[in-house]
């Protein structure tokens, strides 16, 4: 660990935090070997310091450190939040893609649009409900703002649904009370009592069962007490019990804290509110600072039972909490998910489609790259667990996939979400011995012998160092059959009698020619169906005392053995028939040993 961090970390004093770290600093910039930083001279006096929030008393907090036991309650708001950020917002086409997506993959409860805003979102509810398009067992949502008319339009919306929540929202904290609607506390207090109860007047009216969302937007830099305040008081209107909940849901509308902040103003929330058993506490946090899965996280483990997210995180700014990375770190984790996402890459290309917006290549679980490595060491560490994997499996006589999953560097099988492991390895300048190796062996089940390993990386390497590239299977395999699998001048070479040793026949005909050359190893082996051979053989010679391999494939052991003795002749330099001569080394032997 960083020394320094593990000082800030060891520290007896959790109070004086940045006490603590500011002596740590003057402590190392005193060592010879730290190079003391500068002041960055950015504008930092205009940002508010984090102060330590006192929400909950000392020793209170019980989020801390628990493990999620289940999934929670997930909602998808693609359709609204995810919708409201893209630059062509979803026709209804796409809306209608994403809806059945989000179907397929087990959501429960989906937030279908903001039906006041467009004729296209006001349709595309009209389309689900009088299409009858939405399963019994899913429960849309829809949205609206704390503005008469537009809540009237709403419910115009799902006038003939047999259920729905209808999501009322309007920003509390004191920036958008002063700025955005130039309002008093007590005044957007009244808003939204008004508000909701129009609702009820509404819900009383309309022939299905309505329920409703409340969503005190900006709630995470609110005043905690009036956002409890506000919270009570729609819970009290609507009249939440567990019979008919109100979801609360608690938005960090725009990320500007810790997620540890975030999840002591959850638990401090959820100990307080008033029917807290006739609320169903949701969260719904963005990713500003880059932390919304690990606010999600924390808050539900500081007592929310459900969360708003979108899937691969799109969303407005940075994004919305990434419903997908979440549920795949549970399931990571031995927890299910309850979302069946054991196909992702046609779950991305879906999003895709109707988001019109690439999955970054590093997005967790889904990105290209994220079950892929370059490195040599990780490489070689993946290569080695995968093959442990196989000998446990064939010990115990199962299938690989019926294991626990333990491989280094890969925090899941690719393979349980519907991924391969052929993009596992990938070879650059930046690979080693183990990664090509086990290219060799899964695309073209070539097992390449163990002490060949490193001259072949160096191989591969001159060729990536050359390039600058990345050097697919095919051209590995290429570059491998050119180096180790070429006889050049001994092609047509015969030994008179071949007799029960190939090997040692073609070498004592080569001796009758001067060459002086003897078998140190031959490994034999079957070629895999990638390779195009029944047989492979590897042979290493001492040719004038040097060490040189060539490879050999063929239809029998025989025609192996003999291919792979001539290319090794052929690598070493020596030449057929130059009578007696000590064989002439050549360049590529030299580079190749
Ligand atoms: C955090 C969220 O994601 S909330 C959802 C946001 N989603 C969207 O904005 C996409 C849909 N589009 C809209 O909502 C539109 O802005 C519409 C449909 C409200 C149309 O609004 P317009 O009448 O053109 O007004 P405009 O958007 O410019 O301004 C919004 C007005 O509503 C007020 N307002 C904003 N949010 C709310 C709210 N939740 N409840 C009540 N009033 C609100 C603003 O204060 C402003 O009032 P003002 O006209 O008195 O200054
Ligand atoms: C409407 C609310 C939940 C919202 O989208 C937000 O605060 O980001």
């Amino acid at each position: 660990m960083n020394r320094r961090l593990e000082n800030c970390w060891n520290s007896n004093e959790p109070r004086g935090f940045m006490k603590t770290k500011t002596s740590a600093d003057q402590r190392l910039h005193t060592q010879p070997w730290w190079n003391a930083q500068q002041q960055s001279g950015m504008p930092v006096h205009r940002y508010q310091r984090a102060e330590p929030q006192e929400l909950l008393e000392p020793g209170t907090r019980t989020w801390l450190g628990r493990a999620p036991a289940h999934a929670p309650l997930w909602s998808s708001v693609d359709l609204r939040d995810g919708n409201q950020a893209l630059a062509n917002p979803m026709d209804l086409r796409r809306k209608r893609k994403m809806f059945d997506l989000l179907v397929r993959l087990g959501f429960k409860d989906i937030e279908i649009g903001y039906p006041s805003a467009s004729e296209t979102e006001f349709e595309f509810v009209r389309h689900l409900i009088t299409g009858g398009h939405i399963p019994d067992d899913v429960t849309v949502t829809v949205f609206t703002p704390a503005i008469p008319e537009l809540i009237d339009r709403t419910f115009e919306a799902v006038r003939g649904t047999d259920r729905a929540v209808v999501h009322l929202c309007h920003a509390t904290a004191c920036l958008w009370r002063e700025v955005v609607f130039r309002k008093t506390p007590s005044e957007v207090m009244a808003l939204a009592q008004e508000s909701a109860q129009r609702l009820v007047r509404l819900a009383d009216r309309a022939d299905g069962a309505i329920r409703f969302e409340y969503s005190p937007e900006t709630f995470n830099v609110t005043e905690p007490q009036f956002a409890l305040e506000i919270a009570n008081t729609v819970a009290e209107i609507v009249e939440a019990t567990p019979e008919r909940p109100l979801t609360l849901n608690l938005p960090s509308t725009v990320e500007m804290h810790a997620p540890t902040v975030f999840a002591d103003q959850i638990e401090w929330m959820s100990r307080n509110l008033d029917r807290r058993d006739g609320i169903i506490l949701s969260v719904h946090p963005h990713n500003d600072r880059g932390t919304a899965v690990a606010a999600a996280e924390f808050a539900l483990a500081a007592g929310a039972d459900r969360v708003e997210g979108t899937l691969f995180g799109n969303g407005e700014r940075t994004g919305n909490v990434c419903l997908i990375t979440l549920a795949l770190n549970l399931f990571s984790r031995g927890v299910d998910p309850q979302l069946d996402l054991s196909d992702i890459p046609s779950v991305r290309r879906a999003a895709e489609e109707c988001n019109r917006m690439p999955v970054p290549d590093r997005h967790p679980y889904a990105g290209d790259l994220v079950f892929t490595a370059f490195s040599g060491t990780h490489q070689d560490a993946i290569a080695k667990g995968l093959l442990h994997l196989e000998d446990q499996a064939a010990a115990a006589g199962v299938p690989a996939a019926e294991l626990p999953w333990d491989v280094p560097y890969l925090p899941v099988d690719p393979q349980d979400l519907g991924r391969s492991y052929e993009a596992v390895i990938r070879v650059n300048s930046q690979s080693g011995k183990g990664g090509i190796a086990h290219v060799l062996r899964t695309r073209w089940g070539i097992e390449l012998p163990v002490a060949l390993r490193a001259e072949f990386a160096r191989v591969v390497q001159r060729v990536t160092d050359l390039s600058g590239t990345e050097v697919d299977p095919g051209r590995i395999w290429d570059v491998f059959r050119a180096e180790y699998c070429d006889a050049g001048d001994w092609a047509g070479f015969t030994a008179p009698a071949s007799g029960d040793d190939p090997a040692e026949a073609l070498l004592a005909a080569a001796r009758a020619y001067g060459v002086d050359a003897h078998v140190e190893q031959l490994v034999r082996d079957e070629g895999g169906p990638g390779s195009g051979a029944r047989h492979v053989c590897y042979a290493q010679l001492f040719v004038a005392h040097e060490p040189v391999w060539g490879a050999g494939l063929g239809a029998t052991a025989g025609e192996a053995t003999v291919r792979a003795v001539l290319s090794a002749l052929h690598r070493s330099g020596a030449r057929p028939g130059n009578g007696g001569s000590v064989p002439q080394l050549t360049g590529a032997r030299e580079g190749a040993r």
